[in-house]
């Protein structure tokens, strides 16, 4: 019998560099640094794709938008969400529900939670209680908790069409 669900799982993580705001879930958020990457640098968006992607055995973010690409230098990584969307679609899945966790000492998380559970849900086009962004410290215990870079990690499931 064919499986009717699928589950993946991701992970991202990047340095901080200059900068005054992190963009995450496809928020901007303030602060005092921003991220070292080839595109937004989005860690909870790039952990949601390498999550989707892995439920449906395509490879990873990197293999579909190389950063050696020149056409994803500064790119909005919410395109890439609604790409992952596509492919899924074609293959007759949608998004169950997706669980993300943001690990950094700063910024604080929990007061934009809601906006990128938003955002994301409409990019997706699922309902909003469908996807859950939350997040923890690393206690400031290393690289995170020195404040050094910021992590996500996603889990997701996929649901026939
Ligand atoms: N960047 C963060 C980190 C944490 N939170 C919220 O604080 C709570 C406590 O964090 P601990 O690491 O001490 O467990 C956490 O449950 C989040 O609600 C946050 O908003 N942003
Ligand atoms: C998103 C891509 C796009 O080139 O580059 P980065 O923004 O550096 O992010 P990363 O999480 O390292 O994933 C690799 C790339 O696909």
């Amino acid at each position: 019998m064919p499986m009717n669900i699928r589950i993946g799982q991701g992970y991202d993580v990047h340095a901080f560099g200059e900068g005054d705001h992190v963009m995450l879930g496809g928020v901007r958020v303030p602060h005092g640094r921003g991220v070292l990457a080839h595109s937004d640098g989005d860690v909870v968006l790039h952990a949601l794709c390498d999550a989707m992607l892995g439920a449906l055995a395509l490879g990873d973010i990197g293999r579909h938008f190389p950063p050696s690409d020149p056409r994803w230098k500064g790119a909005d990584s919410r395109a890439f969400v609604r790409h992952c969307n596509e492919l899924l679609r074609e293959r007759g899945w949608k998004l169950g529900n997706a669980d993300v966790t943001v690990i950094c000492e700063r910024p604080k998380v929990g007061p934009h939670a809601d906006a990128m559970r938003t955002l994301i849900a409409g990019d997706l086009g699922v309902d909003i209680d469908a996807i859950s962004v939350k997040a923890t410290t690393s206690e400031a215990l290393g690289f995170i908790g020195r404040g050094e870079g910021i992590a996500a990690q996603a889990v997701c499931l996929l649901v026939p069409a």
